[in-house]
């Protein structure tokens, strides 16, 4: 076994330049600034004469606007290189033209809505342009101004959401610059599993659940409903903080925004960029940045909302160290950030922990996931806008159904296939108050069945109904003595109004385990106690641990 102090190689970077590595799966490196001038990670100042760690399949680059000097350990990254043709000073100069709307914005004392504020600007291109990478250094050059923006950042691409499950769309208000240390961070705020429903300070990232990677025609309505309720918190949190109206936003967006046929409806075959319009009118943009594609670039000038808004459609170039991210390494991410959502940031490796020297702090390891098992019955998995009922040819003659597009299904457990569709699963946890339970009438007769209160998160009040002889424990499992008929009957409910699947969720569950003879889930949490609540909504999205 070898073992001794690590070997270190030191990097001198010229003014203007980027060294751009590639991190193998076995490769998990430091780095330190021995230079008196900063040097930066997406943006963000590494901090002088301290070990920055990066982990294993971290893709980036750090940038030295002055030469610098910089230590390595415990040895160079099998694939890197320095390069001055670096984007950076476009940024730079896009930011200083955003810090003066900024600042007009807080200056503005005029009543018209509107005038303070300051910058909503979204990102568009095709795959692997750069989209996620310019979004962070635009937070981060706004957030390391020292004017104490606290810009929104919204996460319209389910494939990287900060800081949350895949599969979600996310609003962050960061306010100190984002870091980037590891792949589970691609819009970087600082890691938090404890399960959020509100836009509080101290909560940084709240979601709303599409339950897939991106948004398809198939999605398109639900994707809508979920924007148009994220815009509605925005625009709430923005009416109570003016510091964020005048901070502005920044959108990232999925790669399939560049697809003109997205969301075109076949009773509008004309239409295009449905989805990109809809986001630009649901959160106010006025400034569109196209990466590199000219196609998408002059196709979204002559878009008609984009014209009658008198937005400004600006191309930037897309930066030569973006790097081609192939499937093989999006799946990787993708466990890796549900990983992170439930077991916190890794630990420092070995050879980190026995560098010599300071090491910036890191909230790493922090969480203790919780196993524990739920009833079938009580755990209702719904999906949203799936059809799960019968066929139209089973309907009576005559009849036809209509179905919203957001419509609820449940998926019955009875049925074999769903339960085993459901194994690995991750499912969003959704509240759900008094208000939003549809009493059907065979229960408001049916005396067999109680009604029973239980308190979720801040005393709002769940009404679950469950058959006598249920027992009352704490995560309400064991069905026993109910009968059949009763049981399929109420599988078949969906007793909620359609509109909890598509709110803000509270947190997010996986389905590690399913015991058909017991009927009972096997479920990790973020958390150990009770679940905030016991209405989950399944998507595509599966996760198995193979850390
Ligand atoms: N200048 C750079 N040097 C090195 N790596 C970079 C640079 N810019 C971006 N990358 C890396 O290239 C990869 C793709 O970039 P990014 O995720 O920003 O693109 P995207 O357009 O958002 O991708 P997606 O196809 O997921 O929408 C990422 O791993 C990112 O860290």
């Amino acid at each position: 076994m070898t073992s001794g102090p690590p070997e270190q190689t030191f990097l001198e970077l010229e003014a203007g330049s980027e060294w751009r590595f590639e991190l193998e799966a076995d490769e998990n490196i430091a780095v330190r600034v021995l230079s008196p001038d900063p040097v930066f990670i997406n943006s963000c100042e590494l901090p002088p004469a301290t070990w920055y760690p990066l982990y294993r399949h971290l893709k980036s680059s750090l940038y030295a606007p002055k030469p610098a000097r910089i230590e390595v350990a415990p040895s160079l990254p099998a694939s890197q290189y320095t390069s001055t043709s670096t984007t950076q000073p476009q940024l730079l100069n896009l930011h200083l033209a955003l810090e003066r709307c900024r600042i007009l914005a807080r200056r503005s004392a005029g009543p018209s809505e509107g005038s303070q504020a300051g910058p909503r600007v979204m990102i568009l291109g095709p795959p692997s342009s750069g989209k996620s990478t310019v979004v962070k250094n635009l937070v981060n050059l706004a957030l390391g101004s020292g004017m104490g923006w606290t810009p929104g950042v919204i996460g319209l691409d389910p494939s990287s959401p900060s800081n949350l499950i895949p599969g979600t769309i996310s609003l962050s208000t960061p306010s100190i610059p984002l870091p980037t240390h590891h792949l589970a961070q691609p819009l970087g705020s600082p890691p938090t599993s404890i399960p959020s429903n509100t836009l509080s300070a101290d909560v940084p990232t709240v979601g709303w659940w599409l339950g897939g990677l991106e948004p398809t025609n198939r999605n398109a309505e639900v994707w809508k409903a979920l924007v148009s309720s994220m815009a509605q918190k925005w625009k709430d949190r923005c009416e109570q903080d003016k510091l964020a109206l005048n901070s502005g936003l920044f959108v990232d967006t999925s790669s399939a925004f560049a697809n003109p046929l997205l969301g075109t409806k076949k009773d509008d075959p004309k239409a295009r960029y449905t989805l990109v319009a809809q986001a630009i009118e649901a959160f106010d943009i006025d400034t569109l940045l196209v990466i590199g594609h000219e196609k998408l670039h002059i196709d979204l000038s002559r878009l008609p909302t984009v014209q009658s808004r008198n937005m400004a459609v600006i191309r930037i170039p897309k930066s030569g160290g973006v790097v081609d991210l192939d499937e093989t390494y999006r799946e990787t991410a993708h466990n890796f950030m549900v990983r992170t959502y439930f077991y916190g940031e890794p630990s420092l490796t070995k050879e980190m922990g026995g560098l010599m020297g300071r090491m910036v702090s890191l909230d790493s390891g922090g969480l203790h996931p919780y196993s524990f098992q739920i009833g079938w019955e009580t755990l209702v998995v719904l999906r949203v806008g799936e059809v799960n009922a019968a066929p139209s040819s089973a309907l009576p003659l005559g009849s036809s159904r209509t179905l919203s597009p957001t419509h609820l299904s449940r998926v019955d457990p009875s049925g074999p296939a769903h339960v085993v569709r459901l194994l690995n699963t991750v499912l969003a946890i959704v509240s759900v108050s008094a208000e939003d339970r549809i009493v059907p009438e065979k229960v408001k007769t049916e005396p067999k069945v109680a009604e029973v209160k239980t308190e979720i998160g801040d005393g709002d009040v769940k009404v679950e109904s469950k058959g006598e002889g249920e027992g009352g424990e704490e995560q309400g499992d064991g069905a026993e003595g109910e009968g059949e008929e009763a049981e399929e009957e109420d599988m078949e409910e969906v007793p909620f109004k359609e509109e909890i699947g598509t709110r803000e969720v509270l947190g997010f569950i996986v389905i590690t385990g399913i015991d058909h003879q017991k009927k009972k889930y096997t479920v990790l949490s973020p958390s150990p106690g009770k679940l905030p609540s016991t209405v989950a909504i399944a998507g595509s999205i599966e996760w198995v641990d193979s850390a």
